[in-house]
């Protein structure tokens, strides 16, 4: 244990900066845990070590930011620094990628460790990797979505019923949430949306209305601004509602999976700690999407509603369509242009109004603001007579942004390339991870501009040398890589088109 003075370090980043001499006598290497402990406060907490020469002189601890934000210590505050075992949650971890089932109790300490930033992001990833390859059961998943709830905060309204929509996610261009939540609130019901970024994808709802307003709340403003509104759409990481899940999220994006035990968890967590009654949950199945098909989906639904059943909220899943993307517009600006202008009364493209008024119909009908069988046409009709868009403003207003944003002001990268049909002929294929690849590599989600408009869907017919989409990105040499990914990639086949030529190798025609 080694007496050190706090230096606060304005570097955006988890863990503590040690001289080495203090670190020599404290016995810790680089990469170790210690427990800090501010003697003026008396909080703690357990912080990543690394060492250095100069950057902080002898007798002084580097905090940086993010656990500083625990610790909420000011230059110069006395800190006592001892080394700090491993914790327990690593055994558990291990435990699960040698195939074990985890306790409820292994779980909490698991998630706690996340969500105190414990655990290394080598830690968490083996966690994630362990139970996307040896899979959780029901009561694993269970455990896991309690654990996520505990080590947060939980809305409580006091009149009911609290509704709530959730997508799994996996289908390009899944804007509906901008669409679904106004129509419900619109309905007179209550609807305190909380989304996450994007994990596999190119534009997670959370990111597209951080477009139209600010997405960040705490849990007590999420709650105050639904009672008021009827609805929000807001990010879940920020508001310590599940805190866990967008800790887990953040490994999961790079390789663009996402484990059915923390998908279960992530959604259902959000969910019951928003304190919904009623869900509907979206599950797009396709071969290329999250769950590849119909009997799959079927069974992830069956577990949405058993896990439903063990928390008290009643769930209905929708199967959709997951083959192809959702409307023409995949990327945050073309597609939060793309949902307004539904509001906005068009009627194009008819695939994203369908399937948002299916989804909020089934909402409509389970709070019994619609007959059996009329809430699609109940959805529409709140779309066609206005009361959704001005729902909407209103949400927009309330969250921060500006109520009289129109489709038409917001727009794509500066930076385009179109490609073109290279035969007459029928779009016979698209797909979907190629088109995230794409969007991605144009600078989606973080470059709002950035994204692919399709000009043709699946089955519509193009002539040669029609464009079939167009690739946007903010930046002009994010555009060359796209352009590049795309050519790599073919992710629209027409048909008739070639698709490869296969060299014939070694043969050579006989010669004399
Ligand atoms: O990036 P991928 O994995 O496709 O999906 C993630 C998206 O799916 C869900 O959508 P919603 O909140 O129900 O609209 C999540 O909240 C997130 O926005
Ligand atoms: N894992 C998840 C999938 C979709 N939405 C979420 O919030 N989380």
């Amino acid at each position: 244990m080694v007496k050190l003075t706090a230096k606060i370090l304005d570097i955006d980043y988890r863990g503590v900066l040690i001289n080495r001499i203090d670190a020599r006598k404290i016995g810790v290497l680089d990469g170790d845990r210690v427990q800090v402990i501010n003697e003026n406060t008396g909080i703690f907490v357990q912080a990543f070590v690394s060492t250095t020469e100069k950057l902080i002189e002898e007798g002084s601890v580097g905090i940086l930011y993010l656990t500083n934000k625990k610790l909420n210590a000011s230059d110069g505050d006395p800190f006592e620094v001892r080394f700090a075992d491993r914790p327990a949650s690593i055994e558990y971890i291990r435990k699960k990628m040698d195939g074990g089932k985890l306790t409820a109790d292994e779980t909490k300490a698991i998630v706690m460790d996340i969500v105190d930033d414990i655990l290394s992001p080598g830690e968490i990833s083996a966690y994630i990797t362990g139970s996307y390859i040896q899979g959780l059961d029901m009561d694993e998943v269970e455990h896991l979505t309690r654990a996520m709830v505990a080590t947060g905060e939980r809305l409580n309204f006091t009149s009911h019923p609290i509704v709530d929509k959730h997508s799994i996610g996996g289908v390009p261009g899944n804007k509906i949430s901008l669409l679904v939540v106004p129509i419900i609130a619109a309905a007179g019901l209550k609807i305190p949306k909380t989304s996450s970024r994007a994990i596999t994808g190119a534009g997670g709802t959370a990111d597209l209305m951080e477009v139209l307003a600010p997405v960040t709340f705490s849990a007590e403003e999420v709650q105050k601004m639904t009672e008021k509104a009827g609805g929000v759409i807001v990010w879940g990481g920020a508001t310590n509602i599940a805190p866990a899940d967008d800790k887990i999220i953040i490994y999961e994006y790079p390789f663009k999976i996402d484990a059915r035990g923390q998908m279960l968890a992530s959604v259902m967590a959000k969910k019951y700690a928003a304190g919904a009654d009623l869900v509907v949950i979206d599950i797009p199945v396709g071969r290329n999407a999250k769950v590849a098909t119909v009997e799959e989906g079927r069974k992830l639904a069956r577990e949405f509603i058993d896990l439903g059943d063990r928390l008290g909220m009643k769930v209905e899943c929708a199967i959709t369509y997951g083959e192809s993307p959702i409307g023409h517009a995949i990327g945050v600006n073309l597609e939060v242009r793309e949902a307004l202008s539904i509001l906005e009364g068009s009627e194009i493209p008819g695939s994203l109004l369908q399937k948002s008024v299916s989804i909020a119909g089934i909402a409509l009908e389970m709070s019994g603001k619609a007959q059996n069988g009329e809430g699609p046409m109940v959805a529409r009709e709140l779309l066609k007579n206005g009361k959704a868009l001005d729902k909407m403003r209103q949400i927009i207003e309330i969250q921060g942004g500006d109520p009289n944003v129109k489709a038409a002001d917001i727009s794509p990268g500066e930076n385009s390339f179109n490609v073109m049909a290279p035969e007459n002929g029928y779009v016979v294929e698209m797909n979907n991870k190629a088109l995230i690849t794409i969007a991605r590599s144009a600078g989606a989600p973080n470059d709002r501009g950035a994204g692919i408009y399709l000009h043709k869907k699946k089955g519509q017919r193009v002539e040669k040398g029609e464009p079939i989409f167009t690739i946007y990105a903010d930046r002009g040499w994010r555009l060359d890589k796209a352009v590049e990914t795309a050519r790599q990639l073919m992710p629209i086949i027409v048909e008739g088109m070639l698709i490869d030529r296969v060299p014939s190798g070694y043969w050579r025609p006989e010669t004399e």
